[in-house]
């Protein structure tokens, strides 16, 4: 018997890839679960899958970095901090914090389908009676218009948003003088796509044009970071969806000269509106 639960939670991580860099990615959770029924009739119980394996997720990869240790250029030291992930392609970036804001996979490139499987394994190590076999899909929400990807960390965070590399993908609505203009959300998303949003307040002001270093301390240790300036968004606040909608809105209605309003996901099906006057 086969029992399956589609949409069961959410991944929200950052990966490195050797093509694009520094990527955010959101990911539906769909999983299938194979085994013999027990006495209820039932293989597991909806009400227990659904915690299990997201506990699971979010104890282990969820609001991670991916990072792949066989790409090349990559290389995965311990420091200080924890762990130190240094890259050269496409571009240089170095990245310090507690081991559990990354999950290491000894591959060359990181695929959802792949990890999908490898996520799946984990979870057969101890699986729940009954179950004989474990399958998750991690896929793309299906959006129609723009969408941005981008990766930040948020330092108050007391959970693990608080890791300095994770990322989503997201929708992102813009209203001009009241009405939908699509032309600004593609262009908007094409220009926060794959960046790195950061806190002014976090960034180390070492005169070094070209690339910025930022770190902080928040609940679980100590994080650094450090890429191209042309990677980067410097906010005059934190990057909670709340001030990205704000600054975003402020920084499109100065562009065009008119008031908008710009309603930016966080990952899948939430997110923040603002609205800002020229
Ligand atoms: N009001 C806000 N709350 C949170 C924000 C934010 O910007 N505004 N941001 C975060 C984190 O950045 C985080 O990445 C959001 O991840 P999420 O998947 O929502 O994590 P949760 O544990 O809250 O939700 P799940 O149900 O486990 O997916 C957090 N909060």
């Amino acid at each position: 018997m086969t029992l399956f639960v589609n949409r069961l939670t959410q991944l929200d991580v950052s990966l490195w890839c050797p093509k694009r860099g520094l990527i955010g990615a959101s990911w539906h959770v769909d999983a299938e679960l194979d085994g013999a029924l027990g006495e209820d009739g039932m293989l597991f119980d909806f009400g227990e899958v659904k915690p299990w394996i997201k506990s699971r997720l979010d104890a282990g990869a969820d609001h991670t970095l991916l990072v792949p240790s066989r790409a090349p250029g990559i290389s995965v030291e311990e420091c200080r901090e924890g762990l130190a992930i240094r890259t050269q392609l496409p571009y240089p970036m170095e990245v310090r914090g507690p081991r559990q804001a990354f999950t290491l996979l000894p591959w060359q490139a990181i695929g959802a389908e792949r990890l999908g499987e490898h996520l799946a394994k984990e979870l057969m190590r101890r699986p729940p009676p009954r179950v004989v076999a474990i399958r998750l899909g991690l896929r793309d929400e299906t959006i129609d218009g723009a969408s941005y990807t981008y990766s930040h960390g948020l330092k108050r965070h007391a959970g693990n948003c608080q890791r300095i590399a994770h990322g989503h993908r997201s929708r992102l609505e813009v209203w001009r003088q009241g009405r939908r203009d699509t032309g600004l959300e593609v262009r908007w998303a094409n220009w926060l796509a794959d960046r790195y949003l950061v806190d002014a307040e976090d960034v180390i002001d070492d005169g070094d044009a070209d690339t910025l270093r930022c770190h902080y301390q928040a609940p679980q240790g100590r994080f650094a970071l450090c890429l191209p300036r042309a990677r980067c968004a410097v906010l005059p606040c934190t990057t909670t969806v709340e001030q990205i909608a704000a600054w975003l809105a402020a920084k499109i209605a100065r562009e065009c000269g008119e008031r908008i309003r710009v309603k930016a996901f966080e990952g899948i099906d939430k997110g923040a509106i603002a609205e800002a006057g020229p």
